[in-house]
Parts: structure tokens; sequence; C-alpha cells
């Protein structure tokens, strides 16, 4: 496509493009760059992407997108915002991919990729082509791409919606966070479902406050479109941040919920180590569930899904009868279990949030009567209002807690665990900086019955310090300490 074309997609543009080179390519890292690029310089946190124009231009691009006038030998188009314009120009460049298929936004603090995940089993049972965007990884059919971002800015965002095009995908199940909404990396993207799971406290870093927050999750639903084109917005009707989003869309609504009044309901939960069951209502028709997903907060999660797939056109019948073979979630309550003779349970679990690490930890506690060990820690160059919060959570919630490093990043290991400690009234932990160390100590010293939670870091195969990423695997480290000990 010719420069002149993609530029018409910035209002107000007025440029004497005294070449118009043909775009094959669009980059926002000089080093993707090959002949025929146009390269969008972005203004980032740790470098400025202007620095790298001259370079993109050396390896190929014929054309520049700055937020200044820059002296090279290419056309270079001077906008106020890159970063807004980029994903317009992405969108345009590979023909405004959601347009072409079904796509369902997740927002909320907890519980995105639950959601993603099990909105996926169900369309694959139902024989759907799909794709998932997260924090896990961009699938798109059965092809696995690794990702840096829960989100992608739109760059990427719109060139592996792109490749679902081609690949045929009928539905996609993305995850939004609200850096996403907040940095405009999902302008143009063409949701027919956003999807609302909870908000509580997280990420105050960036987004200061929780009224901050909440707006940025807001942007999901503001987007949304209109009910006459069939858009819908699922609101969990048990938070109450449900009721301002609502406002914030003139899409349908549908609510879920379990303790409040909504249009899809689960009642009679019965809850057990194997598994959930309880009766799903939806729309005065009621079905009996049973799933292998742990814990109340999985049963939001399932509700979450089933009126995404049901708006989505999904038959009820299909929807319920897929439940049953859902499957457990990487590092999402995994268990592990390395020996016949193992007689404690050790549960790995991605709650890095206040909120999921109490509703892990209830979950433990109403399954079994027995002995809690937490091994917990902050990550670093994140939220530090969380770590106070969740030290006390880990000591109020469990027997013992066992205080360890996440992912220190560029922090000092030991600060973050005196930021989660220093003002703690409780004394049933200790402090152990080594999270492999911490772990072993944990299942040396489990009794017969105790429950050990390992939290925080889930599915995560690395640890990341300010000078190196390591290779790091809870169920790993886990796994080996339980032979050790048997
Ligand atoms: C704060 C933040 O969001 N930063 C994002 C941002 O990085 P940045 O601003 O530091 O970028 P930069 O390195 O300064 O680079 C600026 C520009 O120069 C270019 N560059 C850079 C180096 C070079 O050699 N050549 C070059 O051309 C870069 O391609 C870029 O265009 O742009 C990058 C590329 O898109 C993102 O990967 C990066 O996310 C970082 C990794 C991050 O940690 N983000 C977090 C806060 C985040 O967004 N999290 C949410 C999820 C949270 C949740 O799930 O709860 C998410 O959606 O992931
Ligand atoms: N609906 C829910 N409500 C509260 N807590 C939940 C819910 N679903 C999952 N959790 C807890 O939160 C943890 C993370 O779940 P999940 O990965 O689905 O969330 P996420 O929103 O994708 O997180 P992230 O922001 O890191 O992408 C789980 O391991 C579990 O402890
Ligand atoms: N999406 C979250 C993941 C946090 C996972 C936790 N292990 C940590 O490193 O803090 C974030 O980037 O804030
Ligand atoms: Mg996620």
């Amino acid at each position: 496509m010719k420069l002149s074309e993609l530029m018409n997609v910035i209002p107000f543009l007025e440029i004497d493009l005294k070449a118009d080179p043909l775009i094959e390519k669009v980059e926002m890292d000089n080093r993707e760059v090959s002949a025929n690029t146009l390269f969008i310089c972005i203004n980032g946190y740790t470098v400025d992407g202007h620095d790298f124009a001259e370079s993109a231009v050396e390896r190929g691009a014929v054309a520049v997108l700055a937020e200044r006038p820059l002296a090279l030998d290419v056309p270079v188009i001077v906008v106020s915002d890159t970063k807004r314009m980029m994903a317009r120009i992405a969108n345009h460049f590979y023909d405004y991919p959601t347009k072409k298929f079904n796509l369902i936004g997740v927002t909320g603090t907890n519980g995105k990729t639950s959601t993603t995940l099990i909105l996926e089993h169900i369309f694959k049972e139902a024989k759907k082509t799909t794709g998932v965007i997260g924090t896990m990884y961009a699938k798109v059919g059965e092809e696995i791409v690794k990702t840096k971002n829960t989100t992608p800015e739109s760059l990427t965002l719109q060139q592996t919606f792109h490749k679902m095009v081609e690949a045929n995908v009928e539905t996609a199940f993305m995850e939004v966070s609200s850096h996403a909404l907040d940095y405009g990396r999902v302008h143009g993207c063409d949701f027919n479902v956003a999807v609302f799971t909870n908000l509580t406290p997280d990420h105050l870093d960036y987004h200061q406050t929780m009224e901050a927050y909440l707006f940025a999750k807001g942007l999901l639903f503001a987007q949304l479109g209109n009910a006459y084109e069939n858009k819908f917005a699922i609101l969990n009707a048990d938070d109450p941040a449900s009721k301002k989003l609502m406002k914030m869309t003139s899409a349908n609504l549908l609510t879920y919920g379990i303790d409040n009044e909504a249009s899809i309901t689960a009642q009679n939960i019965r809850l057990s180590a194997k598994g959930t069951s309880f009766d799903l209502f939806i729309f005065n028709q009621s079905y009996a569930i049973d799933v292998s997903l742990i814990g109340k907060f999985n049963v939001y999660n399932l509700l979450a899904a089933v009126a995404s797939s049901y708006v989505s056109g999904l038959p009820i019948e299909t929807i319920v009868r897929s439940l049953a073979t859902v499957k457990g979630i990487s590092g999402r309550f995994e268990t592990v279990r390395a020996s016949e003779k193992q007689d404690f349970t050790v549960v790995v679990d991605y709650a890095h949030t206040s909120d999921s690490l109490k509703n892990v930890l209830e979950t433990v506690n109403e399954l079994a009567p027995s002995d809690i060990k937490v091994v917990v820690g902050c990550g670093g160059d994140r939220d530090r209002t969380k770590r106070p919060v969740m030290a006390q959570i880990a000591t109020k919630f469990a027997t013992e807690a066992i205080f360890t490093s996440d992912n220190p990043r560029s922090e000092d290991p030991k600060q973050i665990l005196i930021d989660m400690t220093s003002s703690l009234k409780d004394t049933n932990y200790q402090v152990i900086v080594d999270r492999k160390e911490a772990i072993e100590q944990a299942i040396a010293s489990a009794k017969k019955g105790d429950i050990i939670v390992i939290a925080g870091k889930g599915h995560e195969t690395y640890q990341q310090f300010a000078d190196k990423t390591i290779h790091f695997d809870d169920r790993e480290v886990a796994f080996d300490a339980i032979k050790e000990r048997i």
C-alpha cells in the first residue's frame, strides 16, 4: 500500500509528499525494520524511539512517523501523538481484522486469563476456530506465540489479529489490561463482547487511585459500541464497580453473579478439593454443573464465560456440555504431586494481588481443616501499597507464612520484604529471601495433612532480578523438594 493511503487515516493531516513510497511493513522497533518499512517513533519509558529513526532508515525504512521534524532522506510525517496514530495505521494496514471475527475482551483485576481460557475451551468444544491473546501467550488457532505484555501494543495486536483472519479464526478471546486501555493499545478494536470480572486494588503505582483504575477499565465499555450493533457488556452483579461501568456503555447489558440478582446465576454451590458443583440459572432455565475447577472465584469465571458464549450465539446445551470437560489452568490452583507417599498437599497459584491471595487461602480453608503454610512475595517495580496488605492476609488466613521474593526486578529483594512485614502485628511468619530455599523449607517441614500454598508466580518459568533473569518454576522446585523428602 502507498504511504499516502496509510496517511489518509490521520485526520486533518496536511502534507505534501514529495515521494509516495510503497509500504510493505510497519514497525516501531528499528531492529525489526527491513525494506519498504514505515518506522513509527515512540517516545517510551526507557528510551526515545526517535533516536533510532536514522538506523531504521539505514535498514530500509522508506518513511518515518514522528512527533518532531527529523533530518532524514525519507518522508518524515509529524503528528502530535505517534502512539495514538499507530493504532489507526496498524488497523488500516492490516485491513481492520477485528471486523472479521467475533472478539470478546475480558477486563478486571483478577480472572482474565482464567475466563479467556475457559472461553477457549467452550468454543473449541463447539468446534469453532479460536484465537487467544493474554498473559501466558497469544494463540492463533493451535499456534502459540510468546508475548511480552498481557495486551500487546497496537502494532503487534493488529498483526496478530491479521494472522487470526488468515487462519480463519471465528472467535478470539483477549485479556484487556488497564495499562493497555490507558495507553490506547486497543484503539480501533471492534469488540463484540466486553466482560468485566472484578475490581480490587492493584496497579496503583500506575493508576494512583481506584477511581482512575476503574476509569481505565471503563474505557473498554465506552468503546464497545451500541446495542443496535448487537454488542454486549457482561457485568459482574456482585461487584459494585459494575454500576458505574453500566453507565459507560450504550451496548446491551447482561449480568452474572452469585449473591445479587443477575440474569445468569449460580446457586447451591458445593466446593470440594476435586472440583465444584452448582446449579446454573440462565433466564430461569436451570442446569446442573460439575466442573474440575476449584473455588468460588472460579464459579464467577465460569459464569462470565457462559454469558459471553451465550451472547455470541452458542446454544446453551453446547455450553453446558462443554463445562464438564474444562481442564485446570496452568499455574492456577495447580496441585503438585510427586509421589504416592506424599501425605500433604502443595498448591501453586498465580495469586499476586491481595484479593486473589485472600480468595485462594479462603478456598483452601473451606476445603480442609488443615494447617496451611503459604509461601509468598511481592513483585518489584509494581504497586507498593499491596505489600503490607498481602502480608496481613497471609498471616491472617494461613497458619504460617513464609515471605520470600517474587520477581524483584530492579528493586532490592530485602527491601520488598521489609515493606511487606514492617507494620505486621502477627508473628506467625518467617522471612527467607531466596524463593527456592523458602519452598524447600515449607515442604521439608510439612506435616501429614498440611496444605502448602505457593503463591504469586503460577505459570511463570522465570525469576527477574535487577541484573539477571533466571529459570525458575515453582512447580519444578516444589516437585524436586517433595522427591527429596520422600
Ligand atoms: C510501562 C510500559 O507499559 N512499557 C511498555 C513500553 O515500553 P517502553 O515505553 O519502556 O519502551 P522503550 O523500551 O522505551 O522503547 C521506546 C520505543 O523505542 C523502540 N526501540 C527501543 C530500543 C531499540 O533498540 N530500538 C527501538 O526502536 C521501541 O520499540 C519503542 O517503540 O512499550 C513496550 C513495547 O510495547 C512494552 O513491552 C512495555 O511494557 C513493559 C514490558 C511492561 O512491563 N508493561 C506493564 C506495566 C504492562 O503493560 N502490564 C500490563 C498487564 C498488567 C496485568 O496483567 O495486570 C500488560 O498489558 O502487559
Ligand atoms: N474471578 C476471580 N476473582 C478473584 N480472584 C480470582 C478470580 N479468578 C482467579 N482469581 C485468582 O487470581 C489469580 C490470577 O488469575 P488469572 O490469571 O485468571 O487473573 P488475571 O486477571 O489474568 O491476572 P493478570 O492481571 O496477572 O493477567 C488466580 O491464580 C486466582 O488466585
Ligand atoms: N501482570 C502482572 C503480573 C504480576 C506477577 C507477579 N509474579 C509479579 O511479578 O509481580 C504484572 O505484571 O503486574
Ligand atoms: Mg492474565
